[in-house]
């Protein structure tokens, strides 16, 4: 079984690079499947699990792609005759795949994907989605496990979303550029990610205008064609390591950090005693002394997001004072928090909200993570804990993260990523050693 092994006390100084975004390019990869015409390639595409399960829907479906890792680039061919049925393998690792629904509607006019279930951080319906999908003329049929919408012709449509859903406006905005027509869709997401998306589809000859605001407006084309386009840097892959520096007293610089995508985050932590400045093509992350406790509610974007919420709960555990926690987008989001006990972190959850009594003095413990942000929380804090925290379930943070230890290491923590065998627990000169 792998494991993270850190010892904590380092601060963390020096450079790291943010990756391509895996919210972003994870909708890229299925809005390829519009393209009938001509091949696209994206560029800073991040090295992840998420990433290979997403384009291993689309070879499922008669689509030629190739991942080069070297360069971090995806090729895509969808020109091939398409099918529209995606099978529950792939939708069981990644929830995620079902943004190939509104790719797929739109395109043959038929879609089967296995329906998502809930996951360890609440139950995520997908019942927006086909609201908006049954709006847009299409029929809906839930069977065995599956979700299958047909749809003759898709016609514009005004949707209403009851709550800003990422995949639903996602999906609903690939769903709906070759319908008949104009789709406005209303208290849509706001997400960097959502931009992106846009851009992509704009240049593949889409016309989707509003994308950042409440409402969206889509008029529908013929014919959308493959394109070359890169991704924007991963907003919270660049949050985890502002969090990892402000508990260190650290000092990073985050190269193609992009300030603006992080503004909620960036104001708590300054709240908190961090210094951020925008450095030429990055932002400089100076951790102080003591960090400074302070009260969070995540919201949709531009609100705190929920997927920073586990990392800056390890920053308000570890401040002065007490401070709170309230989770408003997933119903059951602390699970790492439950973990932090066995580090001895001292808390109480009162329904959605968890109050954080600072000064935690952190003792390394063997924690499993239970999600990928829970993984990289939990690491955080063994960076900042007595001893040797081990972390296990790393399938999660390969979810996410690239090199995750790698980049920490570099930056100065004492972080390996190990095998170590069911049976046999290192010693604790043996984990001594693998520092020495
Ligand atoms: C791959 C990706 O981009 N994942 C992100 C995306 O997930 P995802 O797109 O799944 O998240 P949503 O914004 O859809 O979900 C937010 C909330 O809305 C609820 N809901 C959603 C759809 C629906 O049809 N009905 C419904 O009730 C969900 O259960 C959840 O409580 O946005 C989340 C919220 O910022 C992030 O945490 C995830 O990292
Ligand atoms: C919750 C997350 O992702 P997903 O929606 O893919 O589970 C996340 O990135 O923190």
């Amino acid at each position: 079984m792998e494991k993270m092994i850190v010892r904590g006390g380092n601060r963390l100084v020096g450079t790291v690079r943010a990756e391509g975004a895996k919210n972003a390019v994870l909708p890229i990869v299925a809005a390829t499947i519009l393209a009938s015409k001509g091949k696209t390639t994206l560029k800073n595409v991040p090295v992840l699990s998420d990433v290979y399960t997403i384009n291993n829907v689309l070879r499922n479906i008669n689509i030629d792609i190739d991942f080069n890792e070297e360069t971090n680039t995806v090729e895509v061919d969808a020109t091939g005759n398409v099918s529209w049925e995606t099978p529950f393998e792939y939708v069981s690792k990644m929830r995620a795949s079902i943004v190939v629904m509104g790719p797929l509607l739109a395109r043959l006019g038929r879609a089967r994907v296995a329906l998502p279930g809930g996951c360890a951080i609440g139950t995520r319906p997908i019942d927006l989605h086909l609201k908006g999908f049954e709006a847009m003329g299409a029929s809906i049929k839930i069977e065995n496990g599956y979700v299958e919408a047909v749809a003759e012709k898709l016609y514009g449509a005004r949707i209403y979303l009851d709550f800003p859903s990422v995949g639903a406006t996602q999906n609903l905005m690939m769903g709906a550029v070759y319908a008949e027509g104009t789709t406005v869709l209303e208290n849509v997401a706001r997400e960097p990610e959502i931009v992106d998306l846009a851009r992509f589809l704009n240049s593949m000859g889409a016309k989707v205008h509003g994308a950042g605001t409440e409402t969206i407006r889509i008029e529908g084309v013929e014919e959308l064609v493959g394109v070359t386009h890169s991704i924007i840097p991963d907003r919270i892959e660049t949050g985890t390591f502002m969090v990892a520096a402000a508990v260190t007293n650290g000092n990073i610089f985050i190269e193609d950090a992009i300030a603006e995508h992080n503004k909620p985050l960036i104001s708590k932590l300054k709240e908190m005693g961090v210094s951020i400045e925008e450095e030429g093509d990055g932002l400089r992350v100076v951790g102080p002394k003591q960090l400074r406790a302070t009260d969070v509610k995540t919201m949709p974007h531009p609100g705190f997001p929920t997927d920073m919420q586990a990392q800056m709960t390890i920053a308000q555990l570890v401040s002065q004072g007490t401070s709170t926690m309230t989770e408003t987008v997933f119903e059951n989001r602390f699970m790492h928090l439950e973990e932090m006990r066995r580090m001895n972190a001292n808390f109480k959850v009162e329904g959605q909200t968890v109050l954080l009594y600072g000064n935690s003095s952190f003792q390394g413990a063997e924690v499993a993570a239970t999600d990928l942000r829970a993984a990289a929380a939990l690491i955080i804090a063994g960076l900042v804990s007595s001893g040797y925290t081990r972390v296990t379930n790393l399938k999660h943070l390969d979810r996410g993260y690239y090199n995750f230890d790698k980049k920490l290491r570099n930056l100065g923590a004492d972080i390996e990523r190990i095998d170590e065998s069911n049976e046999k627990a290192l010693s604790s000169q043996e984990l001594a050693a693998l520092f020495a």
